[in-house]
């Protein structure tokens, strides 16, 4: 017989704690550019990775690991292998789109007070994980809902979040000392904020728009196709 022992009411959310789910989700913007100096203290940063913590995870496995990074120099390394990637992405676009690419701000490596690159250690639930036994990728996942988490619970904090994914896997690798059997999944930068974008920059910049969700809803079975 299942232990039921454990179980808590499923105590409902005030209209007020509803209202700051929501806020924290629609205000919630990928920052670049818009970091304050101002240090990240110990216990605050402590349960923004706490938060990322409790994510779900497939199998419970807990793949990640968060490697934190603060000194200025380690950021200016980071910002470097950036700039190589980056010039490379540029390339790979042509004419006003090339420009308007060169025009975008797309990290805050340097601005942002502290870094983090969150990994998945794919081994680490042993040979065979509860649910994972049919598609691997669901550590990856696990991973990326942490780092949601941790998205979510630093606009609460007033702090601002960005990921920066235009890096050569191999030199995050070598500059942070990860083990090939480690996936790098997210490097993110932190810091607090005082104004943010109302809609994704990227839209306000003219590189991409909301599509209306009511385009991404199928019933029943795949609808994308003519
Ligand atoms: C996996 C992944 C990777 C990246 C991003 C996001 C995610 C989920 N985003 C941020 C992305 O551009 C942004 O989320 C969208 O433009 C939507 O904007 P808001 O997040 O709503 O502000 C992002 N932004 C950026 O400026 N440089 C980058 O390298 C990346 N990489």
């Amino acid at each position: 017989m299942p232990n039921t022992s454990a179980l808590a009411q499923a105590a409902p959310f005030s209209k007020a704690e509803r209202d700051a789910v929501y806020k924290a989700i629609y205000t919630r913007r990928d920052v670049r550019d818009q970091f304050l100096p101002d240090p990240i203290p110990d216990e605050v940063l402590h349960k923004l990775l706490d938060a990322a913590h409790h994510a779900p995870s497939v199998g419970f496995m807990q793949p990640w690991n968060f490697i934190v990074l603060r000194a200025p120099q380690d950021r200016e390394r980071m910002w470097r292998a950036f700039n190589t990637a980056n010039e490379e992405a540029a390339g790979m676009f042509s004419g006003e789109r090339q420009s308007t690419y060169r025009s975008l701000k797309l990290e805050g490596i340097r601005k942002a007070p502290v870094n983090i690159c969150v990994t998945c250690d794919r081994s680490r639930g042993g040979e065979v994980v509860l649910g994972r036994t049919h598609n691997p990728n669901m550590d990856l996942y696990s991973t990326v809902c942490a780092i949601q988490n941790l998205w979510l619970a630093a606009r609460a904090e007033g702090i601002g979040m960005g990921w920066v994914s235009i890096f050569h896997d191999a030199d995050v690798r070598a500059l942070l000392d990860i083990p090939d059997r480690i996936e790098i999944v997210g490097y993110l930068c932190l810091g607090y904020v005082e104004q943010l974008y109302e809609r994704p920059e990227l839209e306000v910049k003219g590189w991409n728009r909301r599509t209306p969700l009511e385009e991404l809803i199928f019933d029943g079975k795949w609808q994308g196709d003519p």
